[in-house]
């Protein structure tokens, strides 16, 4: 039989700090039994890494959340991406792929590098200040809502929104409940942002709408995709960036190589995604019965992979918990791994690369000021609160 492990790693203990339970998930096997919740686990970089690269095993289409979409009815509409198999994956994939692309972005470099100086020396006006709420929070939303075409009123739903969808990938638990109150007005509101009168014509929701005018994708399946760009595309961001100034504020070694060196600004950013991996933890779904690690699985048997145990395996990394810019952090499972890995990665890699720029030509030190604060969400690992002091260059 398989390891068994009883712990619940969507309690508020583990999820505030998941590394102790994260080893022992590790330690305990290839794959684990979690008897909380009767699924199976893969915390080792192996393990997730087979996995996520096996789509045809380990599908997205019954849900890519605790919740089988084979029985139950999903909160909201399925992504036409996240949580579709080939073929019906396929056309929103290369839509997305093409207007998300890094050529598509060059358009977009100078603006946001312009945008990320004036926001750094509006802040740098204080020595004091919370980098979460300063920084990680207003730069995304400085940015990415205007690069998607939505109209100015509204956009403090975005994170709320989001952060609600993260938890819903979880277990109905405390934090689900929580969010449930707003989660009609919230969706009625991002639901109506996908309405093409609504985008800007140079956005890329106006992309994926011309992209329905072509046939590649039909009219029903533009607003969903733009939804899926409303959903992934701020709090992940937001919570990448707030964890990368964590990791500088905390190794200062490496904020004077930055210094140094300020191209590093990208790897930094695939490091501290590594390191800390915002995005915590997906499901598959075995898709017929399967072999794994020499188990039988059990066809429509959720499976929960840890990616950001995998991304700390010492199995794979050398010294793993440290947040090393010398270290080559190609190939981490923090975007995913395959053919669902994120398709949004290099709009999250030019929004760090033109802060984290910004932020290494004006500030010669940054550590912390004051206790810090996790926002916890059973898929994303958040600062609530940085307080951090900087010393001008
Ligand atoms: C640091 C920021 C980000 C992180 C850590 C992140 C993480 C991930 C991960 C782990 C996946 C794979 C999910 C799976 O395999 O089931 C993914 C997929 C996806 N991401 Fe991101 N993401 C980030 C930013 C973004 C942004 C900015 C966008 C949109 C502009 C975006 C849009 C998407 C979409 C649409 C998918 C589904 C792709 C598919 O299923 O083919 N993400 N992301
Ligand atoms: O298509 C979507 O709605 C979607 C929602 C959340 C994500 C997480 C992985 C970043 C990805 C896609």
């Amino acid at each position: 039989p398989l390891p068994s492990l009883g712990t619940d790693p969507f309690s508020a203990e583990v999820l505030e700090n998941p590394l102790p339970f994260q080893e022992r998930l590790r330690e305990a096997g290839p794959i684990v039994h979690l008897s909380h919740y009767d699924i199976l686990a893969l915390a080792r970089y192996e393990s997730v890494h087979a996995t996520l690269t096996d789509w045809q095993s380990f599908q997205s289409g019954a849900g890519v959340g605790m919740s089988n979409f084979r029985y139950e009815e999903p909160w909201r509409a399925p992504s036409l991406l996240l949580e579709a198999d080939p073929p019906h994956h396929d056309a929103p994939r290369a839509v997305l792929s093409r207007i998300l692309g890094p050529r598509a972005l060059r358009r977009l470099r100078d603006a946001w590098f312009a945008d990320a100086e004036a926001l750094v020396d509006q802040v740098l006006a204080d020595t004091e200040f919370d980098a979460v709420t300063t920084l990680a929070e207003a730069f995304p939303l400085r940015v990415f809502p205007d690069a998607v075409g939505l109209p100015r009123e509204g956009r403090e739903n975005l994170l709320p929104y989001g952060d609600h969808a993260f938890n819903a990938f979880g277990p109905s638990n405390e934090l689900v409940a929580k969010g449930a109150p707003r989660v009609a007005e919230l969706s009625a509101w991002v639901e109506a942002q996908c309405a093409r009168e609504r985008l800007a014509t140079d956005g890329f929701g106006a992309r994926i709408w011309e992209a329905a005018d072509r046939g590649d994708i039909t009219e029903r399946q533009a607003p969903l995709i733009v939804r899926s760009l409303l959903t992934a595309g701020v709090d992940t961001t937001v919570h990448a960036l707030a964890a990368t100034l964590y990791a500088f504020a905390t190794n200062p070694e490496q904020w004077r190589r930055l210094r140094e060196r300020p191209e590093l600004a990208r790897v930094a950013f695939d490091e501290a995604v590594r390191w800390e991996s915002p995005v915590q933890v997906f499901f598959r779904t075995a898709t017929d019965d399967v072999e794994i690690a020499g188990t039988t699985v059990p066809s429509g048997t959720k499976i929960l992979m840890f990616l950001g145990a995998a991304n700390r395996d010492p199995r794979r990394w050398d010294a793993p918990d440290a947040f090393d810019l010398s270290r080559d952090p190609s190939a981490h499972v923090g975007f995913g791994m395959g053919l669902h890995q994120c398709v949004g990665q290099h709009v999250a890699r030019l929004e760090a690369e033109a802060l984290l720029t910004a932020l290494a030509r004006r500030v010669q030190h940054i550590e912390l000021a004051g206790p810090t604060r996790r926002h916890l969400n059973n898929t994303l690992r958040a600062w609530a609160s940085l307080p951090v002091r900087v010393h001008r260059a």
